[in-house]
């Protein structure tokens, strides 16, 4: 049987009445029946009711990116620019479920946004336009690119931490990547070590530090390149690997009761 992989969804307005639906990008359906070997489960932004219901039934999680942005209530930051998008419904699910799966041992792969809302869920805070600051370069997405080259192409490269997994994967430590964002760490959460930097030292990758399991997350989008990039692709595999694993103990210990 293939892991069950829960995707967060965001509240878009959109159809016939413009009216809220629960939404994720094809791109983390297909990631997850491709290199990540899953069955892919949509979660709705539900609210903190979901995790103690959905997490012991997941074998893996997947937070998405997004161009919503975490509201900054949750970690004391200044109120967004008028016409930032916000999306607290998400925001209300995703980071008592990223704290709930951590402490389960639950796989979990945080990209961008979903990145964002790990760093946040474990006490950390946010910059809201990384671009705006001094000395720091322009992560957003290029107005003058077509959004398909932008999210198979590579904006800069990354500097990885030399010691452990994510290097290996890599098998070097630059590699270039793509960039769809305005926001980006700013204080690191207590948990969270940094596995990766861009040239302005934004903080590209982290890991939980002592997580009973896998428990990563990138700024950039592997999701979108992973049938031409290698590294992209063995990101997947790996936390594939590692919700395998999750969904046989879980069937083990299903078996023990
Ligand atoms: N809104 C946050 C997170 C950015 C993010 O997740 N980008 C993905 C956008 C979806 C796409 O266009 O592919 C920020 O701006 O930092």
């Amino acid at each position: 049987m293939r892991p069950l992989i829960g995707i967060s969804c965001c509240v878009k307005a959109f159809g016939a009445f413009n009216t809220p639906n629960h939404a994720a990008s094809d791109s983390y359906v297909r990631v997850v029946l491709g290199p990540v070997g899953g069955i892919p489960v949509l979660l709705p932004a539900a609210g903190e009711a979901l995790a103690p219901e959905i997490l012991p039934r997941l074998d893996g999680l997947i937070l998405t990116g997004s161009r919503s942005n975490v509201w900054p209530g949750h970690y004391d930051g200044p109120a967004h620019a008028e016409g930032t998008p916000e999306d607290q419904q998400r925001d209300s699910t995703t980071l008592p479920l990223i704290r709930a799966a951590i402490q389960m041992g639950v796989p979990l792969l945080a990209i961008c946004r979903g990145m964002q809302e790990l760093n946040v869920a474990l006490g950390g805070s946010l910059d809201q336009r990384i671009q705006d600051l001094p000395g720091r370069m322009d992560h957003s997405t290029p107005s003058d690119q077509p959004i398909p080259a932008v999210r198979t192409g590579k904006a800069h490269g990354i500097r990885l931490a030399t010691q452990g997994l994510l290097h290996e994967l890599a098998g070097e430590t630059i590699v270039p990547v793509n960039s769809l964002h305005n926001q980006g760490v700013q204080k690191l959460a207590p948990r969270l070590d940094a596995m990766g930097w861009a040239p302005d030292g934004t903080v590209e990758a982290v890991k939980v530090r002592d997580a009973p399991g896998f428990a990563w997350g990138v700024q950039w989008h592997p999701e979108y390149d992973w049938e031409r990039d290698a590294f992209s692709r063995r990101i997947f595999e790996h936390f594939g690997g590692a919700c395998v694993a999750w969904s046989q103990a879980r069937y083990a210990r299903h078996a023990a009761e």
